[in-house]
């Protein structure tokens, strides 16, 4: 018998043979979809012998929906992952400059997915631009649901954006909008509410985790009532409801303040001895030059969501790109998940079995580990290890690799599978 995920007292309870969901995307989602769902079935046959199964169920968005039923979105598809609580999907097109706005977006705000969970990690023998890959082992909390991914956006020569800058001048009294009459203009919410579910969501799991730091990146100095609140209710959070566990950069400039610089380095050297987790801070475009130069100094990061678009792929480029980066989209409150990759659909190589299905498949190892089929997972990912050290890699590795077997993306999957 099939059955629903559900969460029940703040816990994902699985059945053993759950429908999960799945939207394969556009461009290469088919073939990676494809690939990525016959190494599940496998790892988890493997694992279970039968006794755990998942019965995947295709629900439609990007072109394939729309082919369908003229709708990009539709709504049976929110009904069913809403159903199901939990989902997979492949990547979907968002055209640039007009037309639709990102479904990507639209899913994680339908379902209100406020976290964007970004693991960051190397695997031995992937190309890699830097000489200490293995130092990257971050993991990245990105808002999802706020910021300028909001939407809220007037384009040039619009009624709307004609009245919004005429508002700003003449009501609030603003006088630096360089051309005001031939201005776009969009608006950054950034809440309160938001920035205290996620670095919640992110403290909490480096507790779980035993990690050392979390990192809260933001341009505030710029942004001072956005990215700047951010970083200052993230402090706030961080000292009222983990006060025991935790000590901040916060904390120690007050103390650096009231007893000098000694007292806080000893403060913090107590804190780091006690195993406390230091909350820190960090302005975007350092951080960004850090993650290259003192990676091993970062562990969990938490941002907003442009900021976190953008150090999901630069990071994912330190580890060997974007074919080997996987995401998770959750509300921790609701149990609502969607697994995806952090890539797009690189439409110049749609339907060519070419490209590398790995960020999907690492993506599904954090669906199991979701839903508590660890064994399955641990066997994806020691075969991915093993799979890689052999040297037989898609494109993407090989064309870095020396001695490398290039494979198609559905011969990667072979091998995953008989690596198992
Ligand atoms: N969550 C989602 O669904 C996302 C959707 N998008 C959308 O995807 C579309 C294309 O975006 P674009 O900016 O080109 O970014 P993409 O991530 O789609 O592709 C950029 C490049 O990254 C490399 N790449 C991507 N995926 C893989 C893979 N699986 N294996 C190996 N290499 C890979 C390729 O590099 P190379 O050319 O060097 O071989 C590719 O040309 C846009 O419409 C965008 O909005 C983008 C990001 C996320
Ligand atoms: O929605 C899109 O098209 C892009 C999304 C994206 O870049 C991301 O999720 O990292
Ligand atoms: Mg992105």
């Amino acid at each position: 018998m099939t059955d629903k995920i559900t969460m029940v007292n703040g816990s994902v309870i699985t059945p053993d043979k759950p429908v999960i969901p799945f939207i394969e995307g556009d461009g290469i989602g088919p073939d990676i979809w494809q690939a990525s769902q016959r190494v599940f079935d496998a790892a988890i046959e493997k694992a279970y012998g039968g006794q755990r199964q998942v019965e995947w169920l295709e629900v439609l968005a990007g072109e394939k929906a729309f082919k369908a039923t003229g709708e990009w979105l539709p709504q049976a598809t929110l009904d069913t992952i809403s159903e199901y609580l939990i989902a997979i999907k492949g990547p979907l097109t968002t055209p640039i400059g007009g037309g639709i706005r990102s479904l990507n977006v639209a899913l994680r705000q339908e379902l209100d997915l406020y976290v964007c969970l970004r693991p960051v990690r190397y695997f031995n023998g992937v190309p890699s631009p830097v000489k200490h890959p293995e130092k990257t082992d971050m993991v990245i909390f990105r808002e999802n649901t706020e910021d300028i991914y909001a939407g809220i956006e007037f384009a040039e020569g619009s009624p709307e954006a004609a009245k919004l800058i005429a508002f700003l001048q003449n009501e609030l009294g603003v006088t630096s909008i360089r051309f005001p009459e031939t201005s776009g203009i969009g608006v950054k919410p950034i809440s309160k509410e938001g920035t205290e579910r996620l670095v919640r969501s992110a403290i909490e799991y480096a507790i779980e985790h035993q990690k050392s730091s979390v990192t809260l990146v933001h341009k505030g100095n710029i942004m001072k009532y956005t990215e700047g609140a951010f970083k200052n209710w993230g402090y706030q959070l961080a000292e009222s409801e983990f006060a025991d566990q935790v000590f901040t950069w916060n904390q120690y400039d007050q103390l650096k303040e009231t007893k000098g610089v000694e007292a806080a380095n000893e403060a913090q050297a107590a804190a780091e001895a006690a195993g406390k987790i230091i909350i820190k801070d960090s302005i975007a475009d350092i951080f960004l030059q850090q993650i290259l130069t003192r990676p091993a100094e970062f562990d969990v990061v938490a941002t907003m969501n442009l900021n976190g678009d953008y150090i999901s792929d630069a990071l994912a480029a330190q580890v060997g790109g974007i074919g080997i980066a996987p995401g998770a989209n959750i509300n921790y409150q609701t149990g609502h998940a969607i697994f995806e990759a952090t890539h797009g659909t690189a439409p110049k190589y749609a339907g060519q079995d070419k490209v590398n299905p790995s960020s999907v498949i690492l993506s599904g190892t954090l669906m199991l580990e979701h839903i508590g089929w660890q064994e399955a997972a641990d066997l994806i990912v020691n075969s991915l290890e093993k799979t890689i050290e052999n040297k037989t890699v898609t494109y993407d590795f090989a064309r870095l690799m020396d001695g490398a077997e290039k494979v198609s993306c559905s011969g990667f999957a072979d091998l995953l599978i008989a690596n198992m």
